[in-house]
């Protein structure tokens, strides 16, 4: 078995309850064998995706000056543009060689929760300089957070909780929407410095769109790196930390990595599906018992994002003061 499921949701947008249990069940399957699976019969259009494309283009081509206006390690929100370097997923490699654009769930600058300067809580920040983006961008956000919520009902049901389990703890979230440029490698030879380096997601489900050009790649049970190659109307879904410590493992957290192709620009928008930040992720009932006790203490989300922030933003080690 060496390609990974590609799973029609569709069944998930009607009523009949045997469909439903029949998409919980090729899910639970893929989740316990790859932790990686593609979806098709989502409600994101071609004409979405299309649009978004084209923004991000237009962005990624502004002059650094234009871009380094919202410089995310400059966001006390951790929300903006993040240079080529900014990030290393892998702390054994070189830092990423890929641009970026994140934003969350906007709170305006004087929520409760912003002005008592709670992390990760705040105002996104657009490129003004691009007509449109902030509508287009705000709307997308919330559409993929929708389907994250009905992707997180089968895994509910397959799991055995309540349905609406995720559903109650995705309420005002801290799920990122992600826009990433990979400049091309320019030989051979440059496959060492990747693109994004070796890592486990931090969130508990991933939903990638990816263009045509390629080049990601997910570890298989022998250690073995095989490609997710572009999959024209399908996004790859893919287990987080969080949800593996949730499910005490049963659903895996699998290491994946991008190796920018030669000479062409890939261009990917990950959404990272991430609870409100005071949700306890803790070993959920019917995923332990006496022979399998809870593998993980119990932490928080804010808790754990922080941790894993940490570990891959070299100016969040340096021990600066949280930038303004
Ligand atoms: N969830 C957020 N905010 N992510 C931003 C960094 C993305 C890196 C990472 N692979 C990840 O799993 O998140
Ligand atoms: O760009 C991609 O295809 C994958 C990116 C990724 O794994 C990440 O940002 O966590
Ligand atoms: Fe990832």
């Amino acid at each position: 078995m060496n390609s990974l499921p590609i799973i029609d949701i569709s069944p998930l947008y009607n009523a009949d309850e045997a469909g439903h249990l029949a998409v919980a069940e090729a899910i639970d399957r893929a989740c316990r064998e790859w932790g990686f699976f593609y979806i098709k019969g989502h409600p994101i259009s071609a004409e979405r995706i299309a649009t978004l494309t084209d923004h991000a283009k237009r962005f990624f081509a502004l002059p650094a000056d234009e871009k380094l206006k919202i410089d995310i390690t400059k966001s006390r929100h951790h929300r903006g543009y993040g240079a080529v370097a900014t990030e290393q997923l892998d702390p054994s490699q070189p830092c990423d060689l890929k641009e970026t654009f994140d934003m969350g769930f906007h709170m305006p600058a004087d929520h409760p929760e912003v002005l008592a300067g709670k992390p990760l809580r705040g105002p996104n920040r657009h490129p003004l300089q691009i007509e449109g983006w902030t509508e287009l961008m705000e709307g997308h956000y919330r559409d993929m957070q929708d389907l994250a919520c009905t992707l997180l009902r089968a895994i509910a049901l397959a799991l055995g909780i309540e349905r609406d389990f995720f559903d109650k703890r995705f309420v005002e979230p801290i799920s990122v929407f992600r826009m990433i440029h990979y400049p091309p490698r320019q030989t051979a030879t440059s496959a060492d410095q990747q693109g994004a380096g070796a890592h486990t997601d931090y969130g508990c489900v991933t939903l990638l769109y990816q263009d045509q050009a390629g080049g990601l790649q997910v570890q298989n049970v022998k250690g073995e790196w095989i490609d997710a190659p572009p999959i024209e109307g399908t996004y790859v879904v893919n287990i987080g930390d969080m949800m593996a410590r949730w499910s005490n493992d049963r659903y895996k957290s699998t290491p994946h990595r991008v190796i920018s192709p030669l000479g062409v620009d890939r261009y990917s928008m990950p959404f990272f599906a991430e609870p409100h930040p005071d949700t306890e992720i803790a070993c959920l009932p019917g995923c332990y018992d006496e022979t399998t006790p809870p593998k993980y203490p119990s932490t928080t989300c804010s808790r754990y994002m922080l941790s894993r922030f940490a570990e891959t933003y070299a100016y969040r080690r340096q021990g600066e003061a949280e930038p303004v």
